[in-house]
């Protein structure tokens, strides 16, 4: 296969608009098909350390077994075996296990090829998940690993790896209140290159999806959540399935994408899949779970793997003479699925059950050795094709829109999110209302005599936490599941981190403000603050400037924690904190925390609303009055509300919010980075 642009001197890492627009050509003229890459992976081994009381299991039972007692746990077992196995056949590729780990996968190989179905099957614990996970890259760090992968005879190029395969995880991360063809809409937009398609390629894209996937009926359908009724099981798999295939991926790859579906709705996923791995030439993999024999025998071949090894490889209809071969026929009535995997699984524990899942192992580790051979032979492919699989990806090295169009892309999607949220819109709204007519008529109209003195301090510093409490609050409940999403798109290598931040402070920030703001007027009228319209706006100002150090305080929690429990915990403590030390409950904070009270937004929030309160105001003093302020200046100097000017403390807002916007993305970054592992 030639390429009019492949040479040895081209560079690999930025490709030009013109070479791009000739690898369109390419494409469309089938002078190079992006589907010829495949998969395939060679003597995956994969150990994790033991934990310290799995190792002390593991010598009191070496101990046991010394006695003479051999029914023991089998995971201790299998590690014991398996180390003697690999120990004792050094040219099988498979290298000797450490005393102190654990093997999870032995020596498996195999590949997917264009326009093919691979189910990888097996029982509980397996090893199905773990594999498809290192095929991945997703392979958390624990473990060593050993063997091949390569994604058309080369290794996988982590430059462009993540935009050229799709990964459907078992859990649907998808946003609740987009309708299924907005969310695949938004997918293509965000997936498919600028410089390779144009807006109304991507739409015809998503209608191509659609059709393939047979979601017409459901297109204008929300998704839905736990609260909320949306699409059917079934369908969400294959909107799932879609957000991947919207894009350019040739390879798919699922974790049991049928599991949670019931037989109909599982064998309709499949079927989809089927026909649109042979439409577009795609090579897919997928783990399945307790599959019925007539879903499997859609799939082109099967891997079945018991303890971390293949005990048999090829298609559904050849599995039958195979295992009878060896002398496990199914019985009458039997789904032959089941079967297979029941018998590799000694469930009883007895030495006759070890025995068969042993035999079962070693009778296709004797048969596999001639066809791992044929198997790596027959996928080498000629060095030109493999260049024009390098110019291909080039085109995927890069992020596929530009950072101004990810931020307007994804801030649109947030407002889309934003406005569909009822219960969350009128939830916020009754609350307000709420606590305005509570507030309120609690502290009516107050006057000028030294009870009302009281009142205004009272009532300004409830403001401030009211104010924190009801915008931190919203902000960090949703982002959860937006995190859990960006994680699944920044895997794909969809956008910047930086893009979905900025977007989250593009919505988050005006909702609240707006939402705050007539409150604040009602609030302002109902107590009856200062009669200057000056007093007023910079009332109006502060609180706002407050309110978006609530948003930046919210997004600084949600970023920095990793799961919705740590930000419940989180959250409630920075804010109790901050307003231990940012008023007047502590009149003499000890010195060691005067600290506390300096980066905490609520002192000077309330101070400045305090001034903008006190500042030329006059109260009157009667006879019985035991303390007497006659003036706002001095309620501030008694309350220690004048450390900093209004203008000061304006000042320290914006740096306290900044400050959180940017230790938030760092942490961020940090926490919801995706990581790949490639050896
Ligand atoms: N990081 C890890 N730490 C501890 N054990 C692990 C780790 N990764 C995998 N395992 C163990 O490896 C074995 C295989 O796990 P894996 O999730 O791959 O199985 P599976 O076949 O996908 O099972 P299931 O169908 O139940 O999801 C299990 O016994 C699991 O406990």
């Amino acid at each position: 296969m030639e390429h009019p642009h492949v040479g040895p001197g081209r560079s690999t890492t930025q490709p030009d608009i013109a070479t791009i627009e000739d690898e369109k050509a390419a494409f469309a003229s089938n002078a190079i098909d992006p589907r010829q890459l495949s998969l395939s992976w060679s003597d995956i081994t994969y150990d994790i350390p033991l934990s310290k009381k799995k190792r002390k299991a593991l010598a009191s039972q070496k101990e046991e077994h010394k006695q003479g007692d051999v029914e023991k746990g089998l995971a201790e077992h299998d590690a014991v075996a398996a180390a003697a196995a690999a120990a004792s056949t050094p040219a099988s590729g498979v290298p000797p296990l450490a005393p102190t780990d654990r093997r999870i996968l032995s020596g498996v190989s195999g590949s997917v090829n264009k326009g093919e179905m691979v189910a990888i099957l097996g029982a509980s614990g397996a090893g199905k998940t773990t594999l498809l996970n290192i095929l991945s890259a997703r392979l958390s760090s624990v473990g060593t690993l050993h063997g091949r992968v390569l994604f058309h005879n080369r290794p996988r190029d982590p430059d462009s790896w993540k935009r050229t395969v799709g990964f459907v995880e078992q859990e649907d991360m998808m946003l609740g209140h987009l309708t299924v063809e907005e969310t695949l809409a938004y997918a293509a937009r965000l997936r498919l290159p600028d410089k390779l398609y144009t807006r109304d390629q991507k739409t015809q894209r998503v209608q191509d999806t659609i059709d393939m996937l047979r979601l017409q009926t459901c297109k204008d359908t929300r998704i839905g959540s736990s609260n909320t009724r949306g699409v059917s099981g079934g369908e969400r798999k294959r909107t799932s399935i879609g957000t991947e295939l919207v894009s350019d991926v040739s390879l798919l790859l699922l974790d049991e994408p049928t599991s949670g579906l019931d037989a109909y709705a599982a064998y309709s996923v499949v079927e989809h899949l089927r026909s649109t791995t042979q439409q577009r030439g795609l090579s897919c993999l997928m783990t399945i779970h307790q599959p019925s024999w007539a879903l499997l025998k859609l799939v082109d071949r099967i891997q079945l793997l018991a303890r971390g090894k293949v005990y048999y490889e090829g298609p559904p209809s050849d599995m039958l003479a195979w295992f009878n071969s060896i002398g496990y026929e199914v019985p009458e009535g039997v789904n032959p699925a089941d079967h297979y995997i029941t018998i590799a699984e000694n469930l009883d524990g007895s030495e006759q059950g070890e025995l068969r899942v042993q035999k079962l192992i070693e009778a296709w580790a004797t048969r596999d050795e001639g066809a791992r051979v044929s198997a790596g032979l027959s996928s080498r492919a000629s060095s030109e094709e493999s260049v024009a699989v390098d110019t291909l990806l080039d085109a995927y090295k890069v992020w596929p829109t530009s950072w101004l169009g990810e931020i307007y892309t994804l801030t649109q999607r947030n407002m889309l999110q934003l406005i569909r949220d009822r219960d969350t819109l009128i939830g916020g709204i009754a609350q307000t209302v709420v606590i305005l007519i509570i507030v309120g008529f609690a502290f009516f109209r107050l006057g000028h005599d030294q009870s009302d003195v009281l009142a205004r301090v009272g009532v300004l510093f409830f403001l401030v936490i009211n104010t924190i409490f009801s915008v931190i609050l919203p902000v960090i409940t949703p982002f959860p599941l937006q995190r859990a999403v960006m994680k699944r798109e920044r895997s794909a290598g969809t956008y910047r981190s930086s893009s979905f931040f900025m977007s989250k402070l593009f919505i988050d920030i005006p909702s609240n403000v707006l939402q705050r703001v007539p409150f604040f007027v009602l609030f302002y009228w109902m107590v009856g603050l200062q009669k200057s319209a000056a007093a007023f706006f910079i009332f109006l100002g502060i609180g706002s400037l407050h309110v978006v150090v609530g948003v930046c305080l919210g997004l600084f929690v949600g970023s920095i924690s990793p799961t919705i429990e740590i930000a419940n915990i989180l959250a409630p403590m920075i804010t109790v904190i901050s307003l231990l030390f940012g008023g007047n409950l502590l009149p003499s904070p000890p010195p060691w925390f005067i600290w506390l009270h300096y980066i905490s937004p609520l002192t000077y929030a309330y101070s400045a609303l305090a001034q903008n309160e006190f500042i030329g105001e006059k109260f009157t003093c009667t006879a019985s009055s035991t303390q007497c302020y006659a003036t706002g200046e001095q309620v501030l100097q008694q309350y220690n509300l004048q450390t900093f000017n209004i203008g000061e403390c304006a000042g320290f807002l914006v740096a306290i919010a900044f400050v959180l916007t940017i230790v938030g993305f760092v942490g961020l970054r940090v926490t919801a980075h995706p990581k790949f592992r490639y050896s």
